[in-house]
């Protein structure tokens, strides 16, 4: 690519997709998607190769609880398997992000086409995640359902940064992403494609070509990372609710950063100014990007301030 038209790896934030934890309608989505297809789509128009991957925490969480509403509980062979909640995910949130994009695209005159890729993610059978769920998936409950569920469904549930409890699943870390190759046809052939949706649905290698789908949920901050990798991107693009990263993030001495050196990363790290489970594993996929190869950067910011971000007008650069 040229100096100023870069593969860009977008991860998309839970905003992104589901404004309004109360609203968790198809029909809101919809209307989220095409809020977030307008920046995406800037920077299409701008000549960027865009790679999209995104979230699925409250998605698979709610297509899982109708199973399990839908099916009589002493039937658990009737339960929809955790990787297939996670692939109809990939579906649901890809359907919609390619309908509010693509309309985006042909109403502004981009001859571009956009298709999700059903992606399956290596993970090590042995990563420790398995041995401590940590991923909130689904809605928000109160400390005396969240006490219930875990007593009469077996949940793990897990206090979720203030905002109320939800279940956790394992969140084993990416290694491998299956469809890559087929990921960087599509975009070397100039198409927009999303990935690794829900951070991928996890998978074991078994040899010979059988994997074996595993109950858990990657970060998608860190399958983004992987694709990014693999696909040889110049920039990883993590879009959440903040436009800039900040230390002493909530507090009286609170400072937004533009730009954050890796040794500064790390030390910020140690010093515990990144929230584990938001913004942390942002950081950490930043870093693990920016420290893959010479040249790599990432830009944390809101969805809104994409453009500007990428033209070094705001947002906080990683390297
Ligand atoms: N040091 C920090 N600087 C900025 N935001 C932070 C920091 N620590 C925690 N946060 C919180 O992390 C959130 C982003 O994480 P999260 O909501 O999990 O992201 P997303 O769902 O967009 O992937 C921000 O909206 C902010 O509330
Ligand atoms: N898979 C994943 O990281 O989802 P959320 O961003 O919704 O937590």
């Amino acid at each position: 690519m040229t100096q100023d038209k870069k593969r860009i790896v977008i991860a998309l934030g839970g905003n992104a997709l589901q404004a309004d934890s109360k609203d968790t309608t198809a029909k809101k989505q919809r209307e989220t998607a095409k809020e977030t297809a307008q920046p995406i789509v800037d920077l299409i128009e701008e000549g960027h190769e865009v790679i999209l991957a995104h979230g699925n925490g409250p998605q698979v969480g709610q297509i899982i609880a109708t199973y399990e509403t839908a099916v009589e509980h002493d039937d658990s062979n009737q339960l929809m398997p955790f990787p297939e909640c996670g692939a109809m995910s990939q579906g649901y949130i890809g359907y919609h992000l390619q309908q509010a994009v693509r309309e985006e695209m042909v109403q502004r005159g981009v001859a571009k086409e956009i298709a999700t890729v059903v992606t399956q993610v290596v993970v090590d059978e042995n990563d420790p995640g398995f041995q401590n769920p940590t991923k909130p998936v689904g809605s928000f409950y109160s400390q005396e359902d969240a006490k219930k569920m875990e007593q009469e469904l077996g949940f793990v549930m897990k206090e979720d940064a203030g905002r109320g409890y939800r279940r956790v699943v394992a969140s084993p870390e990416p290694v491998d992403v299956v469809e890559a190759p087929v990921v960087s046809t599509l975009v070397d052939q100039g198409h927009v494609v999303i990935t690794v949706g829900g951070g991928g649905i996890p998978v074991v290698d078994r040899g010979n070509g059988v994997l074996e789908g595993k109950p858990a949920v990657i970060d998608k901050d860190f399958a983004s990372e992987k694709v990014a990798e693999i696909l040889d991107a110049d920039l990883l693009i993590i879009l959440t609710a903040v436009e800039k990263v900040a230390i002493n993030f909530g507090k009286p001495d609170q400072k937004e950063l533009e730009q954050i050196s890796v040794k500064e990363a790390y030390r910020y790290i140690e010093e515990g100014h990144f929230a584990p489970g938001s913004m942390l594993p942002k950081v950490k996929a930043a870093l693990k990007f920016v420290e893959s190869a010479p040249g790599r950067r990432t830009l944390i910011t809101s969805l809104d301030k994409a453009k500007e971000g990428i033209a070094g007008k705001t947002g906080t650069t990683i390297g």
